[in-house]
């Protein structure tokens, strides 16, 4: 029977990507590898530009610098090519794996990631997983293709009194459903 678990999304299927899994007997965590190799860019580099003009007295910063930053600081998407089904009163929580802010300075900005049942086989993007980070360490970092990056819980989750649901079809992941 088909409760819940991991599938290679389509486009991806003859990528070598692996499907998450768990590494000890008692680990609640199914670990999610990354699809392909990524450079995550420290944040750092912002502070550098406001450095160097401050030193060339150029302050306050333009219009362009805050441009600039706000794409140095925006988190990354790190693609892990693989989507999960579960039952309708189930959610995949997805979480940093501890070790990464320790020895690589790589946080996840939403805190979790909340991953609905409904968005597996979404008309976007088939329900593909992205892990959110931020690289806050001094270093870019390079995530090679099947380095572990985070990962993933089970849970099931509960309703509110009345809550009857709104019917409406998730068509679409990170802010789909608007501000
Ligand atoms: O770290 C994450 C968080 C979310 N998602 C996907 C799965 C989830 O079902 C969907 C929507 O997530 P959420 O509801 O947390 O974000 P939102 O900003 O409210 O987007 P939406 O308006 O699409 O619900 O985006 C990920 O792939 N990774
Ligand atoms: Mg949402």
């Amino acid at each position: 029977m088909r409760t819940r678990g991991f599938e290679i999304v389509s486009a991806y299927q003859n990528a070598g990507v692996k499907l998450p899994a768990r590494q000890t007997k008692n680990a609640a965590g199914y670990d999610f590898f990354a699809r392909e190799d990524f450079v995550l860019k420290s944040i750092w580099r912002y502070d550098f530009i406001r450095l160097f003009r401050l030193i060339k007295n150029e302050h306050p910063l333009t219009d362009s610098d805050l441009q600039r930053a706000g794409k140095i600081l925006k988190p990354l998407l790190v693609p892990t090519g693989v989507k999960a089904y579960m039952q309708p009163n189930e959610v995949l929580i997805l979480a940093n794996r501890s070790s990464n802010p320790l020895k690589r300075g790589l946080v996840i900005p939403n805190g979790i990631g909340v991953i609905d049942a409904d968005y597996y086989g979404n008309p976007d993007n088939e329900g593909e997983i992205f892990i959110q980070m931020v690289n806050f360490s001094p270093r870019d970092v390079v995530i090679e293709q099947g380095e572990r990056i985070g990962q993933g819980i089970f849970m099931p989750y509960l309703l509110a009194d009345g809550d009857t649901g709104t019917g409406a079809k998730r068509i679409a992941g990170f802010g789909s459903t608007g501000r």
